[in-house]
């Protein structure tokens, strides 16, 4: 994963969870540790969120460039911080994320991808723990000005890789979605 950039998204408001959830404890570790676990091999590390929020050493605090707009916000502030290439998007709330899920997206890419995404237990592409090229930065700055704010819009399909059966796309919305 030496080629590649890491960018955790933990700006949310865990309206549902009752608390920050990138805190929750997991196993003993909080979601945030655990998902930035997963890519700890990536060569430059960034956490896109307020400024202070988080203490993660070895991450580089990323602000939003368009603070509480969400994910797609999210992942332009890491295209636009990434150097050219490949960045490993994750949300701070899929706590079973592992280096061999990361790997297993970044052997599917082809020459003409910009997005790598698995599909969950019920057939939906997961755009939360996905690769994107920072080649759709302007795409995606262009999405937001238009007042766009749905993340899987971020690729094309034509541009867009899909990996079937992959394990770890728990995501934790709700305290109830920690039990399972
Ligand atoms: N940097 C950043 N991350 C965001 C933003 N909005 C959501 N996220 C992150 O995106 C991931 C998915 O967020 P959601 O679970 O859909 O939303 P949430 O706001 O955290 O939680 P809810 O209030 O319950 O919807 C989480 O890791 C959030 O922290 C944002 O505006 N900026
Ligand atoms: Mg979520």
């Amino acid at each position: 994963m030496n080629d590649l950039t890491a960018a955790v998204l933990a700006g949310g408001r865990s309206s549902r969870f009752g608390a920050d959830k990138a805190l929750a404890l997991l196993d003993g570790q909080t979601l945030l540790n655990r998902v930035c676990a997963s890519l700890q091999a990536c060569s430059k590390r960034l956490l896109v969120a307020p400024p202070g929020r988080y203490d993660a050493p070895g991450w580089h605090p990323v602000p939003d460039t368009r603070p509480g707009e969400g994910p797609l916000a999210g992942l332009e502030a890491a295209l636009g911080a990434a150097p050219p290439g490949w960045v490993a998007l994750a949300g701070v709330d899929l706590p079973d994320l592992t280096p061999a899920y990361w790997q297993a997206l970044l052997e599917a890419r082809t020459p003409e991808t910009l997005s790598v995404q698995a599909l969950d237990a019920s057939g939906r592409p997961q755009p939360l723990a996905a690769l994107y090229h920072t080649a759709l930065l302007p795409r995606v700055t262009g999405l937001l000005d238009s007042g766009e704010r749905r993340l899987r819009l971020a690729a094309s399909r034509e541009s867009t890789v899909l990996v079937s059966g992959l394990p770890g796309l728990r995501n934790v919305n709700t305290p109830a979605d920690l039990q399972q």
